[in-house]
């Protein structure tokens, strides 16, 4: 006797088909493929149709009509490609930068945990994550996680943030609102060349002045920074102009040339927000971040 499965082995899914119908019920085979047959030729003859239906159309038709017909066809494809290629280079990169001791690593782990991490040390190394932002991992639907980047403020550790910037969706530029006045020149002079830089001029890539620590009493405005910064900056661009151009390290110069400097002549959008990363007061900060970096 035959075994089951040495059938399903062997010749094709017609001959099993075929077998175990001689088995079950020898008289109707004949019947069945003699019905194949004749569907198969009932198609072949409506193909044949439908063929000779076309090439009469085609015929009628000017041929203008038919390139053009193809031309439309043709810059559909080519559209529909590029906005795929498009699609798929929208950034989810957003860079916190600013000078040591501001409260990037700290304003980072409030965003991906929702706490403070209390006892951060100066960072050595940039800080990367890509995550769905703490404060909306409870909502429902599909979220786009954001790939958060802390690039350490020492100025040694600094010329990492070029290998983030041609990523980036947006920058967020930290200044320590408290301990703002010593430190401002060195503030001025980091902004001044990250607004300067090629990448970030080109692709007009959107900056936050995000003013943090405002927990403290003693924290200056975000007005008062931003006029301080302007007025800083607009120094230094008279300064680094006055250079030899072979001196110059910029790649871009800022503002217009005979007005005071104001971050509204940028070629980027330059806005100005508060956040506490101590307190985790920092919905300025998400909002922005989730202007860039679409859900
Ligand atoms: N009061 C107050 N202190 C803060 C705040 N954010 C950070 N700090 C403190 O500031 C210090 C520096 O914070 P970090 O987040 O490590 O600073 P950083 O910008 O990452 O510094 P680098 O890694 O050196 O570039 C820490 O002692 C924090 O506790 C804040 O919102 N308010
Ligand atoms: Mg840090």
């Amino acid at each position: 006797m035959k075994q089951p499965g040495f059938v399903f082995l062997s010749g094709s899914f017609r001959e099993i088909q075929v077998k175990f119908l001689r088995q079950a019920h020898p008289v109707p085979i004949s019947f069945l493929t003699k019905m194949d047959k004749e569907k198969i030729e009932e198609l072949k003859i409506q193909t044949q149709k439908w063929l000779n239906e076309a090439q009469e159309f085609i015929q009628k038709v000017p041929p203008i009509q038919i390139y053009s017909a193809i031309g439309v066809v043709l810059f559909t494809i080519f559209l529909f490609i590029i906005i795929r290629l498009f699609k798929r280079k929208s950034s989810n990169t957003i860079v916190l930068t600013g000078l040591t001791g501001c409260g990037k690593t700290v304003l980072f782990y409030q965003l991906r945990d929702g706490s403070s991490h209390q006892g951060t040390v100066t960072s050595m190394e940039p800080n990367e994550g890509t995550f769905v932002l703490h404060s909306e991992t409870t909502k429902k639907g599909k979220v786009k996680p954001v790939h958060l980047v802390d690039v350490p403020g020492h100025s040694r550790l600094r010329p990492k943030l070029d290998d983030f910037l041609p990523q980036a969706a947006a920058i967020v530029f930290v200044v320590d609102a408290v301990e703002f006045l010593p430190n401002c020149r060195a503030a001025s002079e980091y902004l001044y060349d990250i607004l300067t830089k090629a990448n970030v001029v080109k692709k007009k890539i959107p900056l936050l002045l995000l003013c943090n620590k405002v927990d403290k009493v003693t924290a200056h405005t975000k007005d008062f920074i931003r006029k301080q910064l302007e007025k800083e900056i607009d120094k230094l661009r008279a300064s680094r102009t006055a250079l030899s151009s072979a001196d110059i390290a910029n790649e871009y110069t800022l503002g217009v040339p005979g007005e005071a400097f104001a971050f509204s002549q940028c070629q980027n959008k330059v806005t100005i927000a508060e956040t506490s990363g101590l307190t985790g007061d920092i919905s300025q900060l998400e909002q922005f971040i989730r202007e860039h970096v679409k859900p």
